[in-house]
């Protein structure tokens, strides 16, 4: 089952509600939400007080992105606001080990992500810790970039690894996601996937959020 992930860095944010009701009624499977800080990112956008005021408006899965130096230090403050899963850059951890149980700890899932440029050798002794694993498929920090191709065989990588140790992690990408780059990432093993530009420029976010799915009759 392929989920569908719309990440509201590209909503509009004067009636941010609204648009979550909006995709959630269109067949969205959960909502992305993309924390960056000004430095491990060079962009800044939501804080734990976002998560909170817009929890109440939908029962999806809170899908958070923590792009952030030192993001230990938040994980709580997130899962207290509502996250149902937190997903934190290896890149940004080195207690990687450690970060992934804090999160577990609140009683929510844990996700790990990596940077296009990042091998999976990188995460590869935290596989069966985690119940995400997000691989990059633009350099985070914005919104509307290009997908990068290269990334599609660190997604069969990651689908062999979990095949062959029978983990449960779901293969989540994020970043260009459109109704091309879907099919090539399902095809490479991802079942989660975030769009953002693809799904809130759209007028008609229910036919995006199909497309992007794959199931629309052509
Ligand atoms: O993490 C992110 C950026 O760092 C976003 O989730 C991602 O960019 C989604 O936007 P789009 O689908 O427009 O590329
Ligand atoms: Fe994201």
């Amino acid at each position: 089952m392929i989920k569908i992930a719309p990440s509201i860095l590209s909503a509009d944010f004067s009636k941010l509600a609204q648009e979550v009701k909006d995709v959630e009624k269109g067949g969205a499977d959960y909502i992305h939400i993309d924390v960056m800080d000004g430095h491990f990112v060079p962009n800044i956008t939501i804080g734990p007080l976002i998560v909170e005021a817009i929890r109440p408006v939908t029962s999806l899965t809170f899908d958070v992105h923590l792009m952030i130096d030192n993001p230990g230090q938040y994980i709580s403050n997130f899962a207290k606001a509502g996250a149902d899963i937190i997903s934190v850059h290896a890149e940004a951890c080195p207690h990687l080990h450690r970060t992934i149980h804090q999160i577990k700890e609140q009683g929510i899932n844990a996700g790990v992500v990596i940077n296009p440029a990042t091998p999976v050798a990188m995460i590869s002794e935290i596989l069966s810790e985690v119940d995400l694993v997000l691989l990059m498929t633009v350099n985070p920090g914005f919104g509307g970039q290009k997908f990068i191709p290269n990334v599609l065989k660190k997604i069969q990588q990651i689908k062999q690894l979990k095949d062959e140790f029978a983990y449960t992690y779901d293969i989540e990408v994020d970043g260009g996601v459109n109704e091309e780059t879907a099919s090539l990432c399902i095809e490479a093993g991802a079942n989660v996937l975030v769009a953002g530009s693809a799904i809130f420029n759209e007028k008609d976010r229910a036919s995006a959020i199909a497309q992007i799915r794959g199931n629309v009759n052509k």
